[in-house]
């Protein structure tokens, strides 16, 4: 995804080291909340948080929900196109991974389903903010967050240049 995408003012590159330090953090942080049954990483963008939240927190147990809502930047409506297949209940004692919550519209899908697991994220933006139960890093409404895993290492140079 690059810049000539951007309908939103602020660009917000992030860098693999920099992702990691943050996912980190927030395993850290969320270390005295467990014990944990497992982690349902919301696909896309949560499984690599997911991946260093399980080896952080030695968890074994991952499960997935899938949800699209976004097309590059423009959101449309949410598709739920698979549920956790091993969450029971309403979810107690789970922990939902995503990279960021940005409207909330995800978050809100995900906490109807599972109104009892811990939500939690690297980033959050002020809208989906009160959604989340541990994130990392606030940014404002109007800034795109760039992960590394959409970014290839030159348009990353640029967008962090801009
Ligand atoms: O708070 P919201 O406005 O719902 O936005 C946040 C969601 O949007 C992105 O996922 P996306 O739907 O783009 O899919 P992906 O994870 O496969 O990239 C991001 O990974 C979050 O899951
Ligand atoms: N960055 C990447 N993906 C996203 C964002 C963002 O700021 N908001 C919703 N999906
Ligand atoms: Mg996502």
């Amino acid at each position: 995804m690059s810049s000539h995408h951007a309908d939103t003012a602020k660009n917000f590159p992030v860098t693999w080291e920099e992702l990691h330090r943050h996912a980190k953090a927030l395993a850290w942080r969320i270390s005295d909340k467990g014990p944990w049954k497992g982690i349902v990483a919301i696909t896309r963008g949560g499984l690599v948080p997911a991946a260093i939240l399980a080896r952080e927190l030695n968890i074994r147990l991952i499960d997935t929900i899938c949800i699209s809502s976004y097309d590059h930047q423009n959101q449309r409506t949410a598709q739920n196109l698979k549920a956790p297949v091993a969450v029971e209940g309403e979810g107690e004692g789970w922990l939902i991974v995503d990279d960021l919550v940005d409207t909330g519209k995800t978050a809100a899908i995900v906490r109807n389903m599972m109104p009892k697991a811990h939500f939690a994220t690297i980033y959050a933006k002020p809208a989906g903010r009160p959604l989340v139960d541990t994130f990392i890093t606030e940014v404002s409404q109007d800034t795109w967050i760039h992960f590394p895993w959409d970014l290839n290492p030159i348009a990353y140079m640029q967008i962090r240049n801009d």
